[in-house]
């Protein structure tokens, strides 16, 4: 059931419920009676933790999740998912978002509930059932959204299928380890870049994917996210792991089509950022030159145009990377005021 669908059955449910004055409630309180003895328990009384999550039948799961929905998102959430600041246009990638207006850095640009939540793994059959749940406007919707033609996963696959796999973002349920395809329909027209001018997230307490602006963006300028963390690949890498998650033919960001002797010196400054990582994971005891390295990294992921936080091969470099980029910030705030 699409989130539309279960945010209309919400409002249904609050308006039929009747106000009551609290003598009507009082008087009709059904009455506790007490059948247990006097004598004192034997057994501690079992507690469940506070964020325990309800036994809840099946005929009442829809309900009460489009109850959490309906009451988890802010008319700021709804303004920016109905009218984000792009419009789509048709590009060499297909379509792609352009920016209608100056947008500021760290500007929100979107918060969008998906289209639908599909598990992994899928069959043509299950697809199609899936597909056929949702609403005709709904398939409509989902039936306009690209369907990469190139090599890879994608090649094989029937025409849904297809259309998941090229827009859909592969996510992990916080505190489940159950991971879900989630396609959202306007962040869909978003094209990757491999220096990108956004960042994406999902906000799970509203169910929405939040796109914000990393760098200033003029007016008409592409909007671009990162599909995979590729800073530390050459172009020739990116090339092989875009195709064989993606299926692109080829990737036309401006990164992976400057000219040979501006990839060449990319290329470099991705090597040297890869070996810098590699310098920071095994040199744990080595402070002064752990920070000399994080501050190369900065330098070359500046020159390189590359606003996101970099996402190295060990977890532990990503975060030593993000408190110092966060630190570097920090002091430059202090020394302009
Ligand atoms: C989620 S869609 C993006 C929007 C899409 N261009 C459209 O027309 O709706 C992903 C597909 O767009 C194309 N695409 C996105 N970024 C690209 C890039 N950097 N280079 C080439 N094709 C790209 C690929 O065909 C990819 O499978």
């Amino acid at each position: 059931m699409s989130s539309n669908r279960l945010i209309r059955i919400a409002s249904r449910v609050t308006r039929t419920a009747t106000p009551r004055s609290p003598l009507t409630l009082s008087s009709t309180l059904p009455r506790r009676r007490t059948f247990w003895s006097s004598s004192a328990p034997t057994e501690t009384p079992l507690e469940l933790a506070s964020n325990s999550i309800p036994s809840i039948s099946d005929s009442l799961l829809p309900i009460i999740l489009a109850v959490v929905l309906a009451s988890s998102s802010s008319q700021d959430d709804d303004d920016n998912a109905s009218s984000p600041p792009w419009r789509v246009e048709a590009t060499s990638k297909g379509f792609g978002a352009f920016a209608t207006r100056q947008l500021q850095l760290g500007e929100l640009l979107i918060a969008e509930r998906p289209l639908c939540i599909w598990p992994q793994g899928l069959s043509e059959a299950q697809a199609k059932e899936h597909f056929q749940r949702m609403s005709d406007k709904e398939q409509k919707v989902f039936l306009q959204l690209s369907r990469t033609e190139g090599d890879g996963p994608v090649r094989d696959l029937d025409e849904i299928r297809a259309i998941r796999a090229t827009n859909g973002f592969s996510l992990q349920m916080p505190g489940t380890g159950v991971t879900a395809g989630f396609v959202f329909p306007r962040i869909a027209r978003i094209n990757h870049s491999c220096a990108p001018n956004c960042s994406q997230s999902m906000n799970f307490e509203t169910l929405r994917m939040e796109v914000y602006a990393i760098t200033p963006i003029a007016s008409s300028t592409e909007i671009s996210i990162d599909y995979l963390p590729l800073i530390t690949s050459t172009r020739a890498e990116r090339q092989r792991a875009l195709k064989e998650s993606f299926g692109f033919s080829s990737c036309l960001c401006p990164v992976c089509t400057a000219s040979p002797e501006e990839v060449e010196k990319s290329d470099a400054r991705r090597r040297e950022i890869k070996q810098l990582g590699e310098g920071v994971r095994t040199g744990k005891n080595d402070r002064k030159g752990t920070i000399i390295k994080l501050e190369r990294i900065r330098v070359l992921l500046q020159e390189e145009g590359y606003q996101s936080l970099p996402e190295f091969e060990d977890m532990s470099v990503s975060n030593a990377y993000a408190v110092y980029a966060g630190m570097y910030q920090r002091s430059l705030r202090e020394g302009r005021e």
